[in-house]
């Protein structure tokens, strides 16, 4: 009996480890079948292509672990590329198309928009994120509707209405900075004092808020508004799964935002729509365009084609924050430490505030504004030395065949563009590491081929908010520079580190720079 029990036993124990095995071999052959599935992509097209090393991470396995920066990334990539058109990549699962060549680039942006009319980013529905249909993701009719209702806030003639506000924020950044520079008596930390002021700007003209509401420290405004760039484990989860299925992604609602987050900023703006129509108040900014959006839109229902819903409203006042709110302040940092480094570009930048403040009698105003030249070829240089959106991405909504070119890239196809890299070849920039605004001047600018320079992307889907911000920089930087002198201290980080963790160029340790009082009479 025992040794029938035990022959069973063995026999059993056999079964099921043979079973075991072979339930794990099978597993882990469709599991390296499904992560590797897609890699076949590009070669069956004829494309040049990085080749995957890793199953499931495709080539993005460092910036999937955090050791490599993304800049560093696309930038390895397109050098090991030079001379190609295009390039195929996966991330993750997913083919993506890195377009190298300028005039391709060119293409895609303008000439050929109608084929890549989208920015192709996953959004969840209002359910799951009622702030995810911004303008950024919108697609196709929907996108273009709601870019036609916005747009018109951004011309030249709106913008002079809201400058009123901006420049009541930019005096609550010298306050903010007076307050801070006799306090520590030596460095500050500069993105966080112009996270705030870019945070006060967008909280007054796209929210309607207080300016006292806002800025300080501990206001639910600044927290929340800190909470949804702050790089975190569960953001790189999200775009990660995004990446290896969207269908995962939906089924698992992983959402954009913490719930507390949204909930926030959907109130902020509801309260601040309800208390102007209750009051009939009418401004020239941001609030009213949304208003009158959602008067045409969801209440009229003026477009009977295209359905929009309360939630893409606020997700609209919340993408004009998401958007304006980091790329300023990291854009206006960074300018400051180019300059701190080097003190002749500083002074003659000064130099030309004061000159033109003279000519206009101490008056910021639009001609002002105008006539700050070479600032605009520094800000123009800052940004292409770190442009805040190191790639730019469209999808293919039609089939597009290369012009003089063998391919067709298929509709639903990722593109890339590596406007970092792109920003940093030699051949459009030499010396790219060396920050010189003489690069913009009018003789160089003409001598680059179109295609070269895109910190605000181009085309149709270029940055709506573009001459909002330059206004923004332009006026803060006048008032800080025109006060101060800038300067390097012993927490400057020289050379300039980046971030690993974070979508967008930002500095990893901060960027810490001395602010010395101007002694002057102006
Ligand atoms: C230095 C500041 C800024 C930079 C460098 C910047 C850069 C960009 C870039 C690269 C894009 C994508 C363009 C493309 O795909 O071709 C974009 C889109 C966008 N930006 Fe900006 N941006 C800045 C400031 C702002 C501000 C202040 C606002 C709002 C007030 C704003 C609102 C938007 C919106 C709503 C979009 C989506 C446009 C669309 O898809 O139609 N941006 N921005």
């Amino acid at each position: 009996m025992t040794t029938v029990s035990a022959a069973l036993q063995l026999l059993f124990e056999i079964a099921t480890s043979w079973w075991t095995v072979g339930f794990l071999a099978s597993f882990t052959a469709l599991a390296y079948h499904w992560t590797t599935a897609t890699f076949g992509y590009w070669r069956d097209r004829g494309v040049p292509y990085v080749r995957p090393t890793v199953p499931l991470f495709g080539n993005i396995g460092s910036r999937a672990l955090g050791t490599e920066h993304q800049a560093r990334m696309f930038g390895r990539i397109y050098d090991a590329f030079r001379g190609h058109r295009y390039v195929g990549m996966y991330q993750m699962r997913t083919p993506h198309l890195l377009v190298c060549d300028p005039a391709l680039v060119n293409r895609v942006m303008i000439g050929d928009f109608a084929h890549f009319t989208d920015h192709g980013i996953h959004t969840d529905g209002p359910e799951e994120n009622p702030l995810a249909n911004g303008l950024f993701k919108m697609r196709g009719a929907k996108w273009k509707v709601m870019r036609q209702k916005l747009s018109p806030v951004f011309t030249a003639g709106k913008l002079r209405h809201m400058r009123g506000q901006v420049a009541a924020c930019s005096e609550q950044l010298m306050r903010n900075v007076a307050a801070d520079v006799p306090a520590t008596g030596g460095p500050i930390e500069v993105r966080d004092v112009l996270g705030k002021y870019s945070t006060d700007v967008i909280g007054t003209c796209a929210f309607g808020l207080q300016l006292n509401a806002i800025s300080d420290e501990h206001s639910e405004f600044r927290r929340n508004g800190k909470a949804v760039f702050q790089p975190s484990f569960r953001m790189l989860i999200k775009d990660l799964i995004w990446l290896i299925s969207p269908a995962l992604r939906r089924a698992i609602r992983v959402s954009d935002y913490p719930q507390e987050v949204v909930q926030f900023f959907t109130a902020a703006f509801t309260d601040t729509m309800r208390y102007r129509q209750e009051h009939g108040l009418v401004r020239d900014d941001l609030v009213q365009s949304l208003i009158q959006a959602r008067t045409d839109l969801v209440v009229n229902k003026t477009e009977p084609s295209v359905t929009f819903l309360e939630t893409d409203i606020v997700a609209n006042a919340f993408a004009l924050f998401a958007a304006g709110f980091e790329t300023v302040s990291t854009a206006m940092s960074f300018c400051l430490y180019e300059l701190a480094l080097k003190k002749p570009i500083q002074d003659k930048v000064r130099e030309e505030m004061n000159a033109t403040k003279i000519k206009h009698s101490g008056e910021i105003n639009d001609e002002f504004l105008k006539e700050l030249h070479y600032l605009e070829m520094v800000l123009a240089e800052t940004l292409r030395k770190y442009p805040p959106l190191i790639t730019l991405i469209r999808e293919a909504t039609k089939d597009y065949q290369v012009p003089d070119d063998t391919l067709v890239i298929e509709k639903g196809t990722k593109v890339l563009i590596p406007a970092y890299a792109i920003h940093h070849d030699y051949r459009y920039y030499p010396d790219p590491e060396t920050f010189d605004p003489e690069r913009f001047s009018p003789e160089e600018k003409v001598k680059r081929p179109n295609g070269t320079y895109m910190p605000f992307g181009d085309g149709p889907r270029l940055c709506i908010g573009k001459r909002f911000a330059e206004m923004e920089m332009k006026l803060a930087l006048t008032e800080l520079l025109t006060k101060y002198e800038v300067e390097p201290c012993d927490k400057t980080d020289i050379p300039m580190r980046f971030n690993r963790k974070s979508l967008l160029i930002a500095p990893e340790n901060g960027i810490w720079l001395k602010f010395k009082p101007i002694n002057t009479a102006n």
